[in-house]
Parts: structure tokens; sequence; C-alpha cells
């Protein structure tokens, strides 16, 4: 909470002011039937005009101000609360930021999404609640009951009885309720999750024609949701029903004693009058604060969540005097052991023990989840090992600059990624300096330029968000381009032309193989042919070394390797297919 609460910064001031102008609002409202009753027994009863006159002006001036305290109240409330969440939103975005992939994992990607906005959102209105309602409440039950009991002591206590039974009859519905609403959050968060995944996936679910399975899934879930609504505001419902019988209760009663009171000379009409005005406000102010607890208990789930991710320690920090050069391309794995902290607790990794040349090329090669991707992704820090260490240029990557160590350790991901914008700027995320003349060398040399120059627009064409408007393998070529930009000393591709065509694919490893010679590169890849001409190739399985040696060798030795060579030969296509 307090976490929370200490976003508020330059917000702080409109808090107080709303706060301060509420209880202004309140004094204004409490005052009201006090003038009221002025009216009757002062002029009404009195037959004094001017009196009424007098205090009619009275009663509109004081109007007037509680309606304009009112406003600006609300005027603050809004500016508060707003920023309040937007404040919130830049904090939890920043935070997001310093993760490492696997503060990543820990939260997962839809979970952060709805952090940021639908618990973000029921923040903001709980915070714009309390600073309101939660305020002017409290201060109307009290200002009111105090004038009640300087009008009658006697009828004062009549609403004493009436306020038990709502504290017992609403207490009781609010705490079931609250129980309820738990569980509705839980299965919004589900179904916000649910949505995201499919929308996010919708061109799989239209491959797989799977719309109707899709649709059933989010039917359960909405029903779900929609039960548990109606079975929570249907026990809010009745609330006003138990208010409404407080109400007439009081009315009755105090009409009776009053009506007494009055013929026995010891009460005015004045009085009775804004007695009852007293009485209206004091309940509705007790049922607004029963919604306000509703409100905010709902909220401290979405506090929690926020505050989790606020909390989060990136689990990846650069040492005290990092290492702000890599010397070469060299590569070791020494003796590295490598788990996903969120994951099975199986390890990927098991004793890697592997020494890579500076300017070699490496084939990677091996079933699914025999742990390609988790060895690149220990070379640009993307995840620390559990045991052992993987040193680049010589330098454990513990002991770098994590910028610097990306900046030369350049990863062209499996999932590609690319942004609204041009595909110069695109091109330019890898390396903000970089010349139109740098771009256009890195596209040819990722074979890129070809589909670049017959677009209307050339290098100057939009791409739409996620790059829609791009094959998959256009974005693999740009995405190897932007990389490329950086001048790394080591390159990963991790199965990253798996969309381009053999002879593509060839002019790739051709190009890369007369442009950066120097470069350390690794390539990940399903088909023997996109690693067959390369240094060294490595055979993973089960996340360990099968092998480690040159295609004429593994042909020769390799047993795995051999069965995928016969298989890909026959047309058998993929690493996990038998041959
Ligand atoms: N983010 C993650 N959290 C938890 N476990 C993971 C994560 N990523 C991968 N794993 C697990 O680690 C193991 C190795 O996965 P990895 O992605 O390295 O395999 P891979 O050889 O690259 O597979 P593929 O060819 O399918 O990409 C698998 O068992 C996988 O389930």
């Amino acid at each position: 909470m307090r976490k929370v609460l200490q976003q508020l910064k330059q917000y702080k001031k409109d808090t107080f002011l709303c706060i301060g102008l509420t209880a202004l609002e309140v004094i204004m409202e409490i005052l009201l039937p006090f003038v009221t009753s002025m009216i009757i027994d002062q002029g009404l009863e009195a037959a004094n005009l001017s009196a009424v006159y007098r205090y009619g002006i009275v009663m509109v001036i004081m109007a007037a101000l509680s309606l304009t305290f009112g406003a600006l109240a609300g005027k603050n409330a809004a500016s508060a609360s707003s920023g309040l969440a937007a404040n919130l939103r830049e904090a939890i975005y920043s935070n997001i930021q310093t993760f490492s992939f696997s503060n990543i994992d820990k939260f997962s990607v839809p979970g952060l999404v709805t952090r940021m906005t639908t618990d973000i959102t029921n923040v903001q209105n709980a915070y714009m609640m309390v600073i309101r309602v939660a305020v002017r409440a409290p201060l109307n039950i009290i200002f009111s009951y105090a004038m009640c009991l300087v009008i009658s002591p006697h009828l004062s206590a009549m609403f004493l009885i009436a306020v038990v039974f709502l504290v017992i009859v609403i207490g009781g519905i609010m705490l079931v309720t609250l129980k309820i609403f738990t569980q509705v959050f839980r299965s919004y968060d589900d179904l916000n999750a649910s949505v995201q995944e499919n929308v996010s996936a919708i061109r799989v679910v239209k491959a797989f024609v799977r719309e109707d399975h899709e649709n059933i899934k989010f039917h359960k879930g909405a029903k779900k949701l929609y039960d548990l609504s109606v079975k929570a505001e249907g026990l809010l419902a009745f609330n006003n029903p138990a208010m409404m019988v407080a109400v007439y209760f009081c009315i009755i009663s105090v009409s009776w004693f009053g009506a007494k009171f009055i013929v026995g000379g010891t009460m005015t009409t004045g009085d009775l009058t804004s007695l009852f005005s007293y009485i209206m406000a004091l309940l509705m102010s007790l049922m607004m604060l029963s919604m306000v607890v509703v409100m905010i208990s709902m909220s401290m789930a979405s506090i929690r969540r926020i505050s989790e991710v606020l909390n989060e320690k990136p689990d990846l920090t650069d040492p005290e005097n990092p290492v702000m050069e890599v010397p070469d391309g060299r590569i070791d794995f020494n003796h590295v052991n490598f788990s996903y902290k969120h994951g099975s607790g199986k390890n990927a990794l098991s004793d890697i023990n592997l020494h890579i040349k500076s300017g070699e090329t490496i084939g990677v090669i091996g079933g699914t989840g025999s742990g390609k991707s988790s060895l690149v992704n220990l070379i640009c820090r993307l995840y620390d090992v559990d045991d052992g260490s993987v040193c680049v240029g010589g330098v454990d990557v513990r002991k770098y600059d994590t910028e610097v160590l990306r900046n030369q350790v350049s990863v062209v991901l499996q999932k590609n990624t690319l942004f609204s914008g041009t595909i110069l700027d695109n091109l330019r995320w890898g390396n903000p300096n970089a010349t139109d003349e740098e771009c256009i060398d890195a596209c040819k040399a990722a074979c890129a330029d070809e589909f670049i120059d017959r677009m209307p627009d050339g290098y100057n064409t939009r791409i739409e968000r996620g790059g829609a408007n791009v094959s998959g393998g256009q974005k693999q070529r740009l995405c190897i381009a932007r990389a490329l930009l950086k001048k790394p000393k080591v390159l990963i591709l991790d199965d990253s032309t798996s969309a381009v065509d053999t002879a593509t694919d060839a002019s790739i490893r051709a190009a890369f193989a007369r442009e950066i010679p120097g470069t350390t590169k690794i390539i990940i890849a399903q088909r023997i042919s996109s690693v067959q001409a390369a240094d060294r190739i490595l055979v993973l399985d089960d996340g360990q070394i099968n092998a480690f040696d040159t295609h004429e060798n593994l042909l020769k030795t390799n047993a795995i390797y051999q069965e995928i060579y016969t298989s890909q030969l026959q047309g058998g296509g993929d690493f996990d297919q038998p041959a």
C-alpha cells in the first residue's frame, strides 16, 4: 500500500485540496437544514416575511457554496486519482524495463498487462472514492448526529436503533459479497489472460480452424464471471430495502414522538423538519460508507498485485565496476548447469563445457526442447547460470556492463518482432547512428534488399505493428539486418532463417562469411543444410552436449547426426521427425 501511495508524488496537493473542499462541502450541507428550521420557526410560524427573505438568501448562498466546493473537490479528486494511475503505470513500466527474462517468466506477459490496465483502473476508482466519499460520509455522520443531539437528544436515540440495524444487515451482506468479489476478480484475470492469448494468436487460431473451440472456452469463462457477478450484485441489491426499512422506521418513530413533543411544546416544527433532513443524510452516508468499504477491499487485491511488480528486483544486475569492452568473440562455457527459476526445476542445460574461437562459425542442432535457445540465451546474459561460468572474450559475462555485452553479442531471437514505423526506423533500432548506406549494406548481407527494393516506398515503407504487412521470411531477414547493424563481435541466429527458402539461406550465410569474417557466428537451425558449412557443429541432446565436431566427422561418428542427415536427404524435413 505504501509503495503504491508513494506514486502520488505531485498529486498530493490535489488530494489534500479535495479532502479540505469536501469537508467544507459537508459543513455547508449540514448547516442547510438548520437554516431551513430558522425559516420555518422565525419566518413562517412567526409570520415574519423579512426573516424568510433573510434566511432564504443565506440558504441560497450556502447552497451555492456547497455546490462550488463539491465541484472543486470532484475536480481535484479526478486529477489526483488519474495522476496516481498515470504515475503507477509509469513506475511499473520503467521497472519492467529493468526485468530480466526470468523476472518476466515469473509474472507472464498477460499478467503484467492486466496489472498495468485493470488493476491500475481499480486502484484509480478506489482512490477517487476514498478521498471523496470516505471523507464525506464519516464527516456527514458525525456532524448530522451532533445536530440531531442538539435538536433533540431523546429522538436521536431512534437513529441509534436504525444505525445498529443497518450496520448488522449491511455489514453481513458486505462480508458475503466481498468473498464473492474476490472470486470475481480472479475469474476476470483468467478471462483477461485468455482474451490476450487468443487475440495475439488469432492467426494461429484461424489457421487451425479453432474459432469454435476458442469461442466455447471464452463462453465458459464469461459465463462463470457473469454468474459470480449476478450473485454478488444480487446480494448488494438487498442494501437498498434494508436502507428503506431503517429510513421508514426513523420517519415513523420521529413523526410519532416528534408530534407529541411539538404538542407538548418541547419542540418546534422547524426542528422536526431539519431532524428529518439529518436522518436522511446520516443513513445515506452510512450506506455510502459501506460501499466504500467494499470498493477498498476489492482494490486491495489489485494493490497487492501492483506492489508485487513495483517491489520486484531485477534478477540480473551489473557489477560495481563493470568491464566496458568486449575484447573479441571467443566464447567459453565452463561446466555450466542451468535451470529456469520458474520452470520445472529440471536442468535445461547440464555440464556444458564448450570452447569457441573468435570468428568461428558454429552450427547448433538438436531436438525440440534440447536446450539450444537456453544455451545461446546465456551468452548475452538473458539468464544467469546456476553453476560454472560463461565467458565472452575471456571475461565472465557477469562482469560486463549488460548494455556493452548485449551490443557486442547480437541475437536474432526465435520470436522476431518488428515495430510500427518505417523499415529504416526498424533497422536503426539496432544502431540509432547507422547511416543510410550502412542500413542498405546490412540489408544486402541479410538478403533483404531484393524485397525492400520492390516495395513502393523502398526503405521508407511503413511496417505495421508486429510486422503484420511483411511475410515471415521477410521479417526474419529484416531482423538479421537489424542485428548486423550493431557490428557485433558475436552474432547468434536462433532458428532465424526457418522461414527463408534454402537458396536465400545459403546466400545469407555466404554474405556472412564475406562481410563479417571476424564475427563469431552461432547458427541454430533445424535444417542440416543451414549448418553443414559451419566450422564446427554442436549436437545437443536433452540439455547435454552429444557431439561437437565438423560436418564430415559427425557424419562418420555421430548416430543422431547421421540419422537426421539421412532423414533430411530423403525429404524427412525436421530434426524431430524420425527417419
Ligand atoms: N522461459 C522458460 N521457463 C521455463 N522453462 C523453459 C523456458 N524456456 C524453455 N524452457 C524449458 O527448457 C528446456 C529447453 O528449452 P529450449 O527452448 O532451450 O529448447 P530448444 O532446443 O531451443 O527448443 P526449440 O527447438 O523447440 O526452440 C525445455 O524443457 C523447455 O520446456
